[in-house]
């Protein structure tokens, strides 16, 4: 496998503030880890979060224990929950994608323990579903997983609100009903293999090009508002520019042990005007290990609008720079498979010129959601 160049992301330790939830502003610690979550989320986009050690914590033992426990069941256990709900349950190997890759991946989504059904039309808020087979010790494992990473992603951006002083209403707006955002967030884990495992069948004298046509996730930017990460093994890598070209340099991650990775998302970012980076970023497999990862995506409540004074799209309020960062976030790309390409689909996309723009006066960020899922399954392989 290619060597690629390591990043160092900040190490920022959030323990004090999980077990102290008093919302006082001149608690010092909320200020000062307020302030490094800051720094490291208008530079890299991204940093490295200890959420503290003992009873109310997720460890990395538990975490990939349970996922241990659920990849091993049989393909048809697995599959059994494959189609039972938006969301909900196992994704085969190339079943999405990001890209025009083949992504060489097995997943599995859950959400909120306490959703109980479909919500007037929010199909993010659904129950769980998980194999028969699979044990219930493993499936509180996970359960707590979402309401933990719930709460240390609430908790960021608490902190985050503080240190950004008058650009805080935007994000205390996102944060005004955490159950409403845990109930839509997703908890998923990831199995990433060699490349190998998914040769060319359909054109056998067509050269696989590694990280190109086959890849562990394509190069994209989070939806949402934060995604936290955990995994033992690199294989997540930083670009070095918003946009892939000539001169991008793709840095890998290496995961500190009982750690968060975080990265800011695509609607921190626009209602941050920016401030907030949301890191483009990929998967790259190994040639002989397998990787596993478990990876919370953070939004804010479903029927979230952007507020009033959002100002993207209007470039004079931004720098060139901040406007071309924006501009091209994957929540404004199309990402559907090539056949669909410059196509409206229903009423949630609006395209123009082949890319899709986010009709932010008509729509809710639950909805377009609904639409961004819709868009990275892939059916053909
Ligand atoms: O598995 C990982 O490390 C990250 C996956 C990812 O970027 C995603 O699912 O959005
Ligand atoms: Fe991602």
């Amino acid at each position: 496998m290619t060597e690629f160049e390591t990043v160092d992301l900040p190490v920022i330790n959030l323990h004090v503030l999980l077990t102290d939830s008093s919302d006082n502003s001149n608690n010092q610690d909320l200020i000062d880890i307020g302030k490094q979550i800051l720094l490291a989320l208008e530079s890299v986009g991204a940093f490295q979060c200890f959420a503290g050690s003992g009873d109310s914590t997720l460890t990395d033992v538990q975490l990939f224990g349970a996922a241990d426990g659920l990849f091993s069941l049989d393909e048809s256990a697995k599959q059994a929950t494959a189609n039972a709900a938006f969301l909900r349950g196992y994704i085969g190997m190339g079943r999405e994608s990001g890209g025009a890759a083949v992504e060489v991946k097995e997943g599995f989504s859950w959400g909120s323990h306490s959703n109980k059904q479909i919500n007037n039309g929010n199909k993010l808020q659904y129950s769980n579903v998980f194999p028969s087979a699979f044990s219930s010790k493993h499936v509180s494992i996970l359960e707590e997983a979402h309401s933990f990473s719930a709460r240390v992603a609430q908790t960021i951006l608490r902190a985050l609100s503080y240190a950004l002083l008058n650009e805080n209403s935007a994000i205390a707006a996102c944060c005004a009903a955490p159950n409403e955002s845990e109930a839509i967030s997703l908890s998923r884990l990831f199995r990433y293999y060699p490349y190998a495992q998914f040769p060319n069948n359909s054109q056998k004298n067509q050269r696989v090009v590694p990280h190109k046509d086959r890849i562990g996730s394509s190069h994209h930017t989070d939806w949402g508002l934060l995604t936290l990460i955990r995994s033992l093994e690199p294989g997540l890598q930083i670009a070095s520019t918003s946009a892939v070209s000539e001169t991008t340099v793709w840095r890998t991650v290496v995961p500190r042990k009982d750690c968060f990775i975080v990265n800011g998302g695509d609607y921190l970012s626009i209602i941050t005007n920016g401030v907030v980076r949301s890191p483009l970023h990929r998967v790259v497999n190994s040639d002989s290990r397998v990787r596993t990862s478990f990876v919370f995506f953070y939004y804010p409540p479903f029927n979230t609008t952007v507020p009033r004074d959002f100002k993207f799209l209007q470039s004079d309020q931004l720098s060139e720079e901040a406007f071309d960062r924006l501009n091209s976030l994957s929540l404004f790309k199309d990402q559907r498979d090539v056949a669909f390409k410059g196509k409206a689909n229903g009423t949630n996309i609006i395209v123009e010129n082949g890319d899709v723009l986010f009709d932010l006066k008509k729509v809710s960020f639950g909805q377009y959601i609904c639409s961004k899922w819709e868009s990275v399954a892939r059916f053909n392989y």
